[in-house]
């Protein structure tokens, strides 16, 4: 089995993003939702992805964005993955020319299998609790809407932290984690100590 690929999101500062690496994070995420409190501007979004070495990947979240604010934020911030968190469509995710993985708002009902088929281009879905504000809630949902064998990429999310990392993984075996109030001191402040527990707990996981 490969290891679990770990993401953390909505990175403000330059500290945070050097303890992401260091630790040992495949990925990286700028927010730009601007009623997030996570939120970056594009000059520093620009700023933190200069920061990057290979082989890290830089993802930008947006919520039903304008097509305009993304091709803004992709004339300046070398990302390599879209991440959208809202109401898009596969036509909406589809024009930028970048991969991208698409977030599922999980709660009782959501057939995550029907919602996947209505985004077959997606590299991969992210299972997301459904909050107020779309995301980034700090809350876990139940991992058993998850369809055992659901046959794509899947990016687990919501309320993931370093007690409760462990045990997701070995629950519902994600492609990937992706993890923002889990790891934070304040909204939007990360804290290294906890993106290194989170990721050891990961690792623990991965055997
Ligand atoms: O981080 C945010 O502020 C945010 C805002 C709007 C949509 C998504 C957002 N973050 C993503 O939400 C999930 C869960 O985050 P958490 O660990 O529960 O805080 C994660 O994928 C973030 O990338």
């Amino acid at each position: 089995m490969s290891r679990t690929r770990i993401k953390i999101c909505g990175l403000t500062r330059a500290q945070d993003v050097r303890a992401a690496v260091q630790n040992g994070a495949d990925a990286i995420g700028f927010v730009f939702y601007p009623p997030s409190p996570r939120a970056v501007d594009v000059d520093r979004a620009a700023e933190l992805a200069a920061l990057l070495p290979p082989f890290v990947t830089a993802v930008g979240l947006f919520v039903n964005p304008a097509p305009a604010e993304v091709e803004a934020v992709l004339a300046r911030v070398p990302l390599q993955l879209l991440q959208f968190h809202g109401d898009e469509r596969e036509a909406d995710c589809a024009r930028y020319g970048l991969p991208w993985i698409k977030a599922a708002r999980m709660r009782a009902g959501v057939d995550l299998l029907e919602f996947a088929l209505s985004h077959p281009r997606a590299r991969g879905i992210l299972v997301d609790a459904f909050v107020d504000g779309y995301g980034g809630g700090g809350k876990t949902f139940d991992w058993s809407l998850i369809p055992q064998g659901f046959g794509r990429p899947l990016v687990l999310s919501g309320g993931l932290d370093a007690d409760n990392v462990a045990e997701a993984v070995r629950r519902v075996r994600p492609w990937a984690v992706d993890v923002s109030s889990g790891v934070e001191s304040a909204r939007g402040i990360k804290d290294a100590a906890k993106i290194a527990a989170f990721i050891a707990g990961v690792r623990d996981a991965d055997g």
